[in-house]
């Protein structure tokens, strides 16, 4: 087993490998050194158990605890959950998904890093099955209760369980360290009672967002990256509230066409990546670059349309 076997890049259109189906589907959000997961692997040897880690540090450890294991029913995702749960899981695909110690962000200021934060809900209701359990949990008292108020309060969650210093056949890092510490834990059990789907943001092909131009715009590669930058070299576009975009210049490409740096959020979740510019006889044609594949998410799209407007408008 190498490491290919276990760290899961997906598609741009964030499609994961299909494998394994009717295995039952459980996943560890923020699931640290790995301890949990790894046992958790170990427990339900049946199960496919998705690993998804924000921090590249925490996910080569648990990467190499799994590889020395063997484990066969390890998937490692490595980015935001909040994103990659709701565009890579299908609805009513997940049976169970753990986080334990999320990190609480207590300032009002940082509320919105907070996982269970805006929409998380919907992904939640989205992604278990019916009956399928979201289980969390915290030493923050008054984050239970907040996580608590908005869980249960969507229309296809409800609380199932609340329990307090409960001792778990599985533990994790965190909960150790603060068990031993003498910390009051909490558990909370969120059950999902009902059909849900939220929308996905992930849509189309990379082929989809080609945008061709003809008549050609100009061969010369400095003149057609100032058409995009402007004298400043760096020019931003958004739509909407949730889209942003910026590029930051270009490059020449061994090839002879234009790399434009482009750095793009939507609703809060970054990608980098570039716009590549093909100045052909014919037409030129403005595509992504397949490098650094991004997601393919509305303000790539939007950036690579800015782009192949800038040109056919100068
Ligand atoms: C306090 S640690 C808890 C680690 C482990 N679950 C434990 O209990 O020992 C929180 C973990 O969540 C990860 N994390 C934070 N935000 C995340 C996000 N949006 N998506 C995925 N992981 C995240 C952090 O990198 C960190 O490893």
């Amino acid at each position: 087993m190498n490491r290919g076997d276990v760290i899961l890049r997906p598609t741009p259109d964030c499609r994961l490998p299909v494998e394994r189906e009717g295995a039952p589907r459980l996943i560890e959000i923020g699931f640290g050194n790995g301890d949990f997961l790894v046992d958790l692997a170990q427990k339900r040897p049946e199960a496919l158990v998705y690993g998804v880690e924000v921090s590249h540090m925490c996910l080569e450890k648990a990467l190499s605890r799994v590889v020395r294991l063997k484990l066969g029913n390890v998937r490692l995702l490595c980015g935001d959950a909040r994103f990659l749960v709701r565009e890579c899981f299908a609805d009513d695909s997940v049976e169970r998904i753990y986080m334990s110690f999320p990190c609480p962000w207590p300032k009002e200021r940082h509320a919105r890093r907070r996982v269970t934060s805006e929409g998380f809900s919907g992904v939640l209701a989205s992604v278990l099955k019916i009956g399928g359990v979201f289980e969390m949990a915290t030493d923050e008292g008054w984050y239970a209760d907040e996580v608590e108020r908005i869980l249960g309060a969507h229309a296809a969650l409800k609380l199932a369980e609340r329990r307090l210093n409960f001792r778990r056949d599985l533990t994790t890092k965190y909960e150790r360290k603060w068990l031993d510490m003498g910390k009051d834990i909490h558990h909370l059990y969120i059950e999902k009672t009902a059909l849900w789907s939220v929308p996905r943001m992930v849509e189309g092909s990379v082929e989809d967002m080609h945008v061709r131009i003809a008549p050609a715009a100009p061969v010369d590669l400095e003149l057609l990256d100032r058409t995009v930058t402007g004298r400043t070299g760096s020019a931003q576009g958004r739509h909407g509230e949730d889209s942003h975009w910026a590029f930051r210049g270009g490059f020449r490409a061994a090839d002879g066409t234009l790399l434009e740096e482009t750095i793009c959020t939507d609703s809060g979740y970054e990608q980098k990546f570039y716009v590549k510019i093909v100045s052909k006889p014919e037409c030129t044609l403005v595509k992504l670059d397949g490098v650094f594949a991004p997601f393919l998410t509305p303000a790539v799209r939007f950036a690579i349309e800015d782009v192949a407007r800038r040109i056919q408008e100068r």
